[in-house]
């Protein structure tokens, strides 16, 4: 289970918004770290399809995704960010339609609309309408419908953006468990949601990836740096910190 990207380049006319993109995820959480405007949006939207590189190639399992076409978008699930979600549907009317939307047979989709419901836990509120669900309970139906063809690439954009505390960590821990089978990545802007769950933190600045690894390998990396210039003379560096050195306060 791999996913290669490798010299990845998108120009809009003048502006370069990835520089050279090179990164190779297999089965776990990943994180991708980066401020507003440095390319995490359309590096997704390559990674799902919707947007042509201009130069460099992804591969799922040594195959140029551009080339499988449908076999690419069968193993593929992508979490929007939170958005108005037909609110007179009920979920599961909602994803009856995702699933006939995705060419699901009514068996099938009715065993796979089963299945998400009950890992996302919305069994329970399946026949009621979606404008009674709380953010939480939303977004969560936005993950059921990005597994009902069972993806093995899982693209999620701000997943607990939105949420309360407890909605968070909730969602950390479902993401977990649905990763178990998957290569799951996550852009988001909010450190906490992706530090203790990820494999590797991909951290993206002005269209280049300026580092990729683990939590603690990141961290030692710059802690001497980050305590020696702190102006708050911190000893316990974290990833928040890492994120305000590479990116700024
Ligand atoms: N369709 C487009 N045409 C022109 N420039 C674009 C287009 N899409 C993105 N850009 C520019 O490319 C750069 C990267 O944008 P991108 O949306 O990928 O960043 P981002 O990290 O996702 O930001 P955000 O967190 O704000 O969504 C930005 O400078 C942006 O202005």
């Amino acid at each position: 289970m791999e996913l290669t990207v490798e010299n990845l380049y998108k120009n809009y006319g003048q502006k370069v918004a990835l520089k050279g993109v090179s990164f190779v995820l297999g089965q776990g959480v990943y994180g991708l770290l980066g401020p507003n405007g440095s390319g995490k949006s359309t590096l997704m939207n390559i990674l799902t399809g919707n947007v042509r590189a201009t130069s460099g190639t992804v591969f799922w399992n040594g195959q140029n995704i551009a080339e499988m076409g449908k076999d690419y978008r069968k193993i593929l699930g992508y979490v929007p960010q939170q958005q108005a979600l037909y609110p007179d549907f009920t979920g599961m009317r909602f994803l009856s339609y995702i699933a006939t939307l995705q060419g699901l047979k009514s068996k099938e989709a009715k065993e796979r609309i089963s299945y998400a419901l009950d890992v996302v836990e919305l069994s329970h509120v399946s026949s009621k309408k979606i404008r009674s669900y709380s953010g939480g309970m939303k977004q969560r139906l936005l993950i059921a419908q990005a597994i009902l063809t069972d993806p093995k690439v899982l693209i999620m954009d701000e997943p607990t953006a939105g949420l309360d505390p407890k909605q968070r960590v909730l969602m950390r821990n479902l993401i977990v468990e649905i990763a178990s089978d998957k290569v799951v990545l996550i852009a988001t802007h909010v450190v906490s949601d992706i530090e203790w769950i990820s494999k590797e933190i991909l951290l993206l600045k002005e269209g280049s990836l300026i580092q990729k690894g683990n939590r603690d390998l990141l961290i030692r990396s710059i802690q001497e740096k980050i305590e020696t210039s702190s102006k708050r003379n911190k000893k316990n560096v974290d990833l928040e910190d890492i994120y305000l050195y590479y990116f700024g306060e």
